[in-house]
């Protein structure tokens, strides 16, 4: 049983349905020690032998047997393995990746056997070495004379230590010192043990092997041994292989995008500006809500709700015609306030999520004479916490017998100028209710000016504390129960539930209570917020898009310009799911460059936004979250993965042989 043998190997090529026979039924047997040159005329057939033997060609018929086993040519994983263990290619051309050094190509082979990192490194300085290349690692192939990049590639052939080198015109290149060299190199492989068929149309070549097979018109016409072989009397220990680890991949194709990186910078450039656009309008989305959320609870406090009785709308009207009959009472009906009992606000402070239900009392109509001008203020009421402190421009929050008064309806008419310097004046407050008895009544005191606050109502804001205004009320028989409630609630999200509960708390039947929600009006507003930054993030979208197609057309160029590559990567015993690896490796470091590039660039000139927008609003209007930048990377990643599915899938279905031959 000879190491390889060829059974009735035939193959034809075809153009359109015409079959042109190249091999017409081979027989050969080869075994380890011999160097055999396969002599031809050009065309007949050598190359097309060689790709057979090397496991490249699986379309033809005839059996090529490995120690006695049959290989599987339908059996795609056991050709890329017979390639990465068995065979070593030395090409005519050198066939050497371009992008790669010295070192890194011969590291190819090496990669995909199951040495340590530093065995990897030390067999490949080893070979370099041996073929007189120690102080060329460095070099890119462009670098490198004819002799020296063939060495390179008899290196690479050796690096995964295979029994037999196929040798396609190694010298066909070459001077004749250089043939010279590699043909001692090639003879001591042979007498290493290993198998060396080596393909030639010179006679010199020929005859520097130990055996001769002439082709003729595809068929064996001499086969003659024209020098005892090296005698092998044990196999030699093979290196284990392995398929290609993913990381190899990553690190090969960031070698190719360093290799390139003028052009795949503007591809990143490109693809990062679509993605930095729609960061910065999410940001900005961000900012608007943050900014109109601010503005509101600056306004109001969304943790009180103020709650008043319910007042029927029939009843109402009564008392709109009661007031009307009494001349006395006309223009006061709205005075008359309705008031919570004692066991109403229990019963609101027994709801769920309310912390706390702060009496107040409110008036209408009051008048306000400081010195000898009297001045309206339409609402006159007690201070709760849902009032804003930041409201207060000048003093402090009243105590007893204190009052803050407005400042734009009172203290600046007052004095346009001097408005602070009300505080610590006195002041007498007076406005009319009616009492128990329905009688129309006057409460009214003097008080002293603690602070001046700036409303946010038209109705101004003129408050006193609840015990003055309950002792000014109780002085004039007035009920002193409180006109409304603050009710306070854990956090703003319970807002719209408590007040929908207030609402629906209910005596015979009957609504008690009146309580509206400011959080409902955020909702809107924050909607239509979100709906606009949907919108114009969609439209940055548009941009995405052509980012995608930038890396579908740089993907599917780089499969074209890089057909040898895959073709030597194939030959070298990568899988197809290797190339394709490869090439979504490489897409998807675009996509994370682009994404890192984006975010550098959103929060670079969102900084930049921030210092001009906070002149105008006074807040910083682009806000960048953390879960926005994780959504572009996977936007990014998407992106790319769906970029270099096509040309990865063209690149790993590419016939090995039509991406070698490729110029
Ligand atoms: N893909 C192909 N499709 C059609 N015909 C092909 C194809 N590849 C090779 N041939 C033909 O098959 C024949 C053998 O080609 P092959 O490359 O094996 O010859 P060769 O002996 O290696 O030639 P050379 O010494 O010039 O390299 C040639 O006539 C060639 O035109």
């Amino acid at each position: 049983m000879s190491y390889l043998e060829l059974k009735d190997i035939h193959k034809s090529y075809y153009i359109g349905k015409t079959a042109y026979p190249v091999l017409k039924g081979l027989n050969l047997n080869f075994d380890l020690g011999e160097f055999v040159t396969i002599l031809g005329e050009s065309g007949g057939g050598k190359s097309t032998l060689m790709n057979i033997i090397g496991g490249l060609d699986r379309d033809f018929t005839g059996t090529v047997k490995l120690q006695g086993q049959p290989l599987d040519h339908h059996h795609e994983h056991q050709l890329d393995q017979y390639r990465r263990e068995t065979i070593g290619y030395i090409y005519q051309a050198y066939n050497l990746i371009s992008h790669l050094n010295v070192l890194d190509n011969v590291m190819l082979s090496l990669d995909m056997t199951r040495l340590s990192r530093a065995a990897r490194l030390k067999r490949a300085r080893g070979l370099l070495n041996q073929v007189g290349l120690t102080d060329q690692l460095k070099k890119y192939p462009s670098q490198l004379s004819g002799g020296q990049k063939q060495r390179v590639a008899i290196a690479r052939a050796l690096a995964s230590d295979p029994q037999v080198i196929i040798a396609d015109e190694p010298t066909g290149a070459l001077d004749s010192q250089n043939t010279a060299e590699v043909l001692a190199i090639l003879q001591k492989i042979a007498a290493n043990g290993r198998l060396v068929i080596c393909v030639t149309h010179s006679s010199t070549v020929a005859h520097a092997g130990t055996r001769v097979v002439q082709l003729t018109d595809g068929k064996i016409t001499d086969d003659q041994v024209i020098r005892a072989p090296a005698k092998v009397t044990k196999s030699r220990a093979k290196l284990a292989s392995r398929p290609l680890p993913w990381h190899i991949s990553l690190l090969t194709a960031f070698k190719h995008l360093r290799h390139t990186w003028t052009w795949n910078a503007l591809i990143v450039l490109g693809t990062a500006i679509g993605l930095f656009a729609v960061m910065l309008f999410i940001g900005l989305g961000n900012g608007l809500k943050g900014y109109i959320n601010h503005q509101i609870n600056s306004l109001v406090d969304p943790q009180s709700i103020t709650v008043m009785r319910y007042v029927d709308s029939t009843k109402d009207q009564e008392e709109q015609f009661a007031a009307q009959a009494d001349p006395s009472a006309a223009g006061s009906f709205a005075t008359h306030m309705p008031t919570f009992s004692t066991s109403q606000v229990t019963e609101l402070q027994h709801l769920t999520h309310v912390v706390k239900v702060e009496p107040g009392i409110a008036a209408n109509d009051a008048m306000i004479t400081i010195g000898k001008t009297s001045y309206s203020a339409p609402q006159l009421t007690t201070w709760t916490s849902a009032n804003q402190t930041s409201a207060l421009k000048a003093g402090h929050l009243a105590g007893n017998n204190q009052i803050i008064l407005d400042q734009q309806s009172i203290a600046q008419k007052w004095s346009a100028n001097n408005w602070r310097k009300l505080v610590g004046q006195k002041v007498t407050v007076a406005y009319r209710t009616l009492n128990s008895q329905n009688q129309l009544v006057t409460v009214q005191r003097q008080l002293t000016v603690a602070g001046i606050a700036a409303s946010s109502t038209g109705a101004g804001l003129n408050a006193i504390n609840y015990e003055t205004m309950q002792s000014m009320r109780a002085a004039a028989k007035v009920t002193t129960q409180p006109t409304f409630v603050t009710v306070r609630i854990k956090n703003r999200q319970q807002n719209e539930a408590v007040v929908s509960a207030i609402n629906h708390l209910k005596v015979n039947g009957q609504q008690q209570f009146a309580a509206t929600s400011i959080s409902s009006a955020l909702a809107t507003v924050n909607t239509y917020v979100n709906l606009a930054t949907m919108i114009l993030a969609a439209i940055a979208g548009i941009s995405l898009l052509v980012s995608a197609l930038m890396i579908i057309v740089t993907m599917f160029m780089s499969v074209s310009a890089r057909m040898k590559e895959i073709g030597i990567l194939r030959s070298l015993g990568e899988s197809r799911r290797d190339i394709r690896r490869l090439f979504t490796s490489e897409s998807l470091m675009l996509g994370v460059l682009s994404a890192i590039l984006a975010t550098g660039l959103a929060y670079g000139i969102g900084l930049g936004l921030n210092q001009i927008l906070y002149r105008i609003a006074g807040y910083n209007l682009v806000q960048l979250e953390f879960s926005n930048v994780v959504v572009i990377f996977i936007i990014a990643l998407v992106i790319a993965w769906l970029a270099a599915i096509l040309p990865a899938r063209r690149a790993a279905r590419l016939n090995p042989i039509t991406a070698l031959a490729t110029e």
